[in-house]
């Protein structure tokens, strides 16, 4: 039987995988995790702040040593058979490079300084800047929010490179183009970083960047010029044309390729976006929802362009012809937190237990929290006058981005435990997840199921039982723990042209799925009256911390509240 081995490499928020895969029998032969050690001793970050940075040197060295214990896990002969390599990220993730690509925080009188870095997609300091695009986006004769929703967020391309470019004279002087994380690592291991010439992601660039076909590419000089003369010209260092990730950024590079001890003509795909490319290693097909569910969400739907082409569906983060599968519309939406509020309350818990007993006793404490928790909360009854969260912890993220959003938790009285507590905010995710459905259902987009994948849905029963609950839907589990990566390695498989197309890559290499999540009625019903609550909650909320120009939000009426 033919051997060819392919490598998908997804960089995620804390860490990077590697999985190596036969491309004929989607055999998982070998994978490996790495954390990003600068990252996680929380250097060039500041929660105060939402600054969120992550180093270069943290994603190269990762991802060296994911790949290759990747490798020295899978069979001796694959090292010797890889044909490809595909790598999605997180995003939107931009850096600032110099005329070689390089980025900002490789220079040696950088080194240090977070502007140079990777603005990581989570990193909300351009709240202001986001907030100015759309104002301008609003007057402006050619609509060029109208593809992302209508609502240009704090955690994409150009608001992080507006305020980056007026917060430090440094980048200033010394930024040549900007570049996202998908792009600059599949260029970085062909060995040439050009910022002129690398193949731009279709996915990054249509859903961060503005870009589109109707505008000839990204918003006009004109239009960037007005935002702010910092940006004049920039548009002529960045890019015209994007790629579809089912094709090759180009062949490995030989000191990547030593490195990794692969084939010297190893092809490196087009980058992607993490939610993305895991959509695809999750088969998503046409009006199934994909979550991805881990730190935060992204959930992602394909159509065929023709059924859906024509709608311009509010408040999601973008729809991008090809962002997912070639050929189909890609929409995607998603949370700014989930699994990121219950690593919250944990860090609530289990803090003054690090005070006063010390390290060893709060890192006992905080590997076995979470699961005690679920445990002692799917013990609770779902009754009407339960306690209502609202998700916002990081903000929002759809419908309707507004990063400047707080969460909350309603109701409180003397008996509200921890594991009410929690329950409650599990039930806050699952509604924020609700309300994804509801828009897009009510701009015209029908969804008939849904497909989890990331941590979170592997890790808890608890939340994916409550999540086919509050959603009335069953919930479909992918089977493998690194879908993402599965997906980057069909990328690489069509990419190094083992397989032509993407769907036959998915049918030769998917994993299937291992669990499904039935809808419980009897919760089911109670969870559609506190939906409404958590409504109403959320309205109050967004009122309490509007701005004085803004227009207050209705409250939703909801007589059980
Ligand atoms: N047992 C659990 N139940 C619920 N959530 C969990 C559990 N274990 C971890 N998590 C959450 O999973 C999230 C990490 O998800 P993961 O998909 O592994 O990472 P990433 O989002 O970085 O790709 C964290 O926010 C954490 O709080
Ligand atoms: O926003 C996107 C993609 O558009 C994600 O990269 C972002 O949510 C990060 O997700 P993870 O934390 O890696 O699950």
């Amino acid at each position: 039987m033919k051997q060819d081995y392919v490598i998908g490499i997804d960089f995620g928020t804390d860490s990077v995988r590697a999985l190596v895969v036969n491309a004929h029998t989607g055999e998982q032969a070998g994978t490996a995790v790495q954390e990003y050690e600068r990252w996680k001793q929380g250097k060039y970050c500041d929660a105060s702040q939402s600054q969120f940075r992550q180093h270069p040197l943290d994603y190269l060295e990762s991802m060296e040593r994911a790949v290759i214990q990747a490798l020295d896990n899978a069979p001796f002969e694959a090292r010797n058979l890889v044909r490809g390599i595909s790598v999605d990220t997180t995003g939107s993730t931009p850096v600032a490079v110099d005329k070689n690509g390089t980025p900002l925080a490789l220079l040696p009188e950088m080194a240090e300084n977070p502007n140079g870095m990777f603005i990581l997609w989570k990193d909300h300091t351009a709240n202001a800047e986001a907030e100015e695009i759309n104002r301008l986006a609003d007057s402006w004769p050619e609509n060029y929010i109208r593809f992302v929703g209508g609502i240009y967020s704090s955690e994409w391309f150009w608001a992080k490179i507006l305020r980056t470019l007026r917060a430090d004279p440094e980048v200033r002087e010394k930024a040549f183009s900007w570049v996202e994380h998908c792009d600059w690592v599949s260029a970085e291991l062909t060995g040439d970083t050009d910022p002129l010439k690398l193949k731009r992601s279709r996915c990054a660039a249509g859903h961060k960047a503005l870009w589109h076909q109707d505008f000839d590419g990204l918003p006009s000089n004109d239009f960037l010029k007005k935002l702010d003369p910092l940006l004049d010209g920039l548009r002529d260092r960045l890019f015209d044309t994007t790629e579809t990730s089912d094709k090759p950024m180009g062949t490995i590079s030989d000191k990547w390729a030593q490195k990794f001890g692969i084939p010297a003509d190893t092809v490196i795909g087009v980058g992607a976006f993490d939610a993305h490319m895991g959509a695809v290693g999750a088969l998503i097909e046409p009006y199934s929802l994909c979550k991805v569910i881990g730190t935060s969400t992204c959930d992602m739907l394909i159509a065929p362009n023709e059924e859906v082409g024509h709608l311009l569906i509010k408040g999601i983060c973008g729809q991008v012809d090809g962002s997912i599968i070639p050929g189909m519309l890609g929409m995607e939406a998603g949370q700014s937190a989930f699994g990121d509020i219950y690593a919250w309350f944990g860090k609530l818990v289990v803090e003054p237990v690090r005070t006063l007993l010390g390290e060893e006793a709060a890192k006992e404490i905080a590997a076995k929290l979470i699961p005690h928790l679920a445990e002692q909360a799917g013990k609770l009854p779902v009754k009407e006058t339960d306690l209502i969260a609202v998700d916002w912890l990081n903000g929002r993220r759809t419908p309707d981005a507004k990063h400047t959003l707080k969460g909350g938790i309603l109701g409180l009285n003397l008996a509200s435990d921890s594991p009410k507590i929690f329950k409650a905010l599990v039930e806050s995710t699952a509604f924020g997840s609700k309300s994804i459905v509801e828009r897009f259902r009510n701009e015209g987009v029908p969804i008939n199921d849904v497909i989890a994948i990331g941590g979170v849905a592997k890790k808890s029963a608890f939340v994916m039982q409550t999540l086919a609950d509050v959603l009335n839907m069953p919930i479909k589990v992918a089977a493998s723990e690194q879908a993402c990566a599965l997906g980057a390695a069909m990328f690489a498989a069509v990419a190094s042209g083992i397989y032509a197309t993407l769907p036959e890559a998915q049918q030769a290499m998917n994993s299937g799925f291992d669990a499904v999540y039935q809808p419980r009625q009897k919760e089911a019903q109670v969870y559609e009256q506190l939906y409404q609550k958590y409504l109403v909650s959320g309205a109050f909320l967004e009122n309490e911390f509007l701005k004085k120009s803004e227009p207050a939000v209705i409250i939703p009426v909801a007589d059980t509240y």
